[in-house]
């Protein structure tokens, strides 16, 4: 399928994948496999489809794998700076910035965020928040972070996600601007929305956690025997 006729334009999937995965244990993560396909792989092959071209950014010294229909830059020191060097690597005007470390990526949901995008130029997958949230008990008299401190009203909270998406201008402006200024996030969706941005929430999927800590691997095995069935 070549890209949505929703996007005007050339579209670019950009995937940071240049993490060291230290929270994993297991090396570079983004190379790490599930049954038998690593991250990387899942998440390039999830996109690819979509848009004119896939821009990976990786670990220094490592090399994308043979057949991954994408190609490679040398990723930063932090997340932050390996979108800012993807974004300075395509020329595309359209761009979905999606992490290596979420291997599920539905279709439905690139389809959903492709539509949002067309009306604000700049959208994230996100979840609504489904526990019951409390703040830890830190600086409260009596109290420490392994005690629950107060409620958060979870109403209108979203865990967010990836992929997001953006006018590129959009997004290298807001990279730039915190550059500048020395601010971080943790997210592009943030850094857009911080500096007046408006960014529309597109429901997400529970299946596109991010692979973060060993017990998330365990999970992924799981799901992955449905998902490469094709159980979507
Ligand atoms: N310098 C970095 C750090 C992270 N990432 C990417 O950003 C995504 C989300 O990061 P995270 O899950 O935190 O990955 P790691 O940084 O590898 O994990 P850890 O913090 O446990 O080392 C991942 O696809 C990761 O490869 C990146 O491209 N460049
Ligand atoms: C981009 C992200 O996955 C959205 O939830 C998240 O912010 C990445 O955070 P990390 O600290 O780099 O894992």
């Amino acid at each position: 399928m070549s890209a949505p006729c929703l996007l005007s334009g050339h579209s670019a999937a950009l995937i940071p994948a240049a993490g060291s995965g230290t929270r994993l244990g297991r090396g570079p993560k983004a190379f790490v496999e599930v049954a038998g396909q690593s991250l990387l792989a899942r998440s390039v092959q999830a996109l690819a489809p979509h848009v004119d071209e896939v821009v990976v950014a990786l670990p220094p010294g490592t090399e994308l794998p043979p057949g991954l229909p994408a190609r490679a830059i040398v990723g930063g020191e932090t997340r932050q700076e390996s979108v800012r060097r993807l974004l300075q690597a395509t020329r595309a005007e359209r761009v979905l910035v999606h992490d290596a470390a979420r291997p599920f990526l539905p279709e439905q949901v690139v389809h959903a965020l492709l539509e949002a995008l067309v009306d604000t130029g700049a959208a994230t997958v996100a979840l609504p928040v489904a526990d019951t949230l409390v703040r830890a008990g830190t600086g409260i008299p009596g109290l420490d972070s392994g005690c629950w401190g107060e409620l958060v009203p979870r109403e209108d909270l979203w865990a967010v996600q990836t992929p997001q998406g953006f006018a590129r201008s959009v997004l290298l402006a807001a990279h730039d601007r915190a550059r500048a200024e020395g601010y971080a996030a943790t997210d592009d969706a943030g850094l857009v929305a911080r500096q007046g941005g408006r960014v529309r929430l597109v429901p997400g999927d529970a299946r596109l956690f991010k692979v973060t800590a060993p017990g998330d691997l365990a999970l992924a095995e799981a799901l992955a025997t449905a998902w490469d069935r094709g159980q979507r």
